[in-house]
């Protein structure tokens, strides 16, 4: 298993665009920790794939460089990079048993038959395969085949990463919800670096330790979900993490206060925002109270979605939504409140600190 690095890793997909400053995927130093599993998540367009790519070594990064375990590997191909790639779609031996389609990685390698075995009876097992071992992939459905290329791309042991590029496309919802939660536990009781490519909050969430939310070619935050959802670094990660997402408002700062259409809200501090830019306040809809003698609000409609309720409302003329557990009452006269260190303050998109 290896550390990754991503030093100072950049790429355009031309010198034409690089020339105009155009990143598919902007500037990126981070290291990624051995062992740690990662989802790259973000919309369509946003450089997931540029990123996996240049991991695997499928493409060459116009800037910077990578390495595994210190050791720089951006000039090798994908080939002597020692890692494993599921995709979207499954890539089986039609002709192979499913237990020859876990074995051939291995026996390619020269491994040892003995050795073959014990590992491919492991996978199947970790997998739940081994009812199906003997039979040919030809038959199989779409979804098995795709368990088959996810086993597959757990059966070397000595690989440096396991990269998946939306690997759960093709599995029917209810086998999702279980290989989610199976790749979890594989990935906990493996120990292998992991690299999941998915524009679904759910599967990232569910699947890694640490989220890299994309937007528009730039990694706007890497944390865990906990950080994610409390602490937004960027709006988009607020809007794009949870449902419904964060409620962001256009606002001013006066000290530790921050006002939108006249009304004061306390902050858990005073912002630092050098006062140029745009600022915006964002606080989740799970953080605003409903409650007599709260700031004025429209409610427009309430949706009920089972053990919550979600107002849809405004204030001040910005869009609120503000999330209720079901039980929770609607006095006729109520106000929001918003809890002072739930609020974030952004300036240009960008959440800023807080004076101690
Ligand atoms: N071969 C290419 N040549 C030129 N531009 C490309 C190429 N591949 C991707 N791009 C552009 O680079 C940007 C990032 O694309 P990328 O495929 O990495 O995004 P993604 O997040 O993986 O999206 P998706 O989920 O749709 O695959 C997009 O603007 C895309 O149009």
């Amino acid at each position: 298993m290896a550390r990754i690095t991503l030093d100072h890793i950049r790429h355009a997909y031309s010198a034409e665009a690089e020339a105009r400053g155009e990143y598919a995927l902007k500037e990126v130093h981070h290291e990624w920790e051995d062992g740690g599993a990662y989802a790259l998540l973000g919309p369509s367009g946003c450089g997931k794939t540029t990123l996996l790519n240049i991991i695997s070594g499928l493409i060459r990064p116009s800037g910077g460089r990578i390495a595994f375990n210190g050791a720089d590997v951006t000039d090798l191909p994908t080939e002597a990079r020692n890692i494993a790639q599921v995709f979207q779609f499954p890539v089986v031996y039609d002709t192979m048993t499913v237990y020859d389609n876990l074995a051939f990685p291995l026996r390619n390698r020269n491994v040892p038959e003995a050795q073959v075995d014990k590992r491919v009876r492991e996978i199947l097992a970790m997998t739940d395969l081994e009812s199906m071992a003997k039979q040919r992939a030809r038959g199989l459905t779409a979804d098995q085949k795709q368990k088959i290329s996810l086993a597959r791309g757990l059966v070397r042991a000595d690989v440096n990463a396991i990269l998946f590029d939306e690997p759960l496309t093709v599995i029917d919802p209810h086998l999702k919800w279980m290989l989610r939660s199976q790749l979890k536990q594989l990935h906990r009781s493996s120990g292998f670096t992991m690299v999941y490519v998915t524009h679904d909050q759910t599967e990232a969430l569910t699947f890694a330790d640490k989220v890299v939310v994309m937007y528009e070619g730039e990694i706007v935050q890497i944390g865990t979900p906990t950080e994610l959802f409390e602490t937004p670094s960027h709006t988009f990660v607020g809007y794009f993490i949870g449902s419904p997402g964060m409620n962001v408002m256009p606002a001013t700062v006066q000290g530790d206060k921050a006002v939108i259409g006249g009304q004061e809200i306390a902050l858990a501090g005073a912002p630092k925002v050098a006062g140029e830019g745009r600022i915006e306040l964002g606080i989740r809809p799970e953080f605003v109270r409903l409650e007599r003698g709260g700031m004025p609000i429209a409610i427009d409609k309430v949706e009920d979605i089972g053990r919550q309720k979600i107002v849809r409302a405004r204030f001040a003329g910005h869009p609120l939504s503000i999330v209720l557990d079901e039980d929770q009452d609607i006095p006729a006269d109520a106000g929001a409140r918003f809890e002072p260190g739930a609020i974030g303050i952004y300036a240009n998109s960008w959440r800023v600190g807080m004076e101690a």
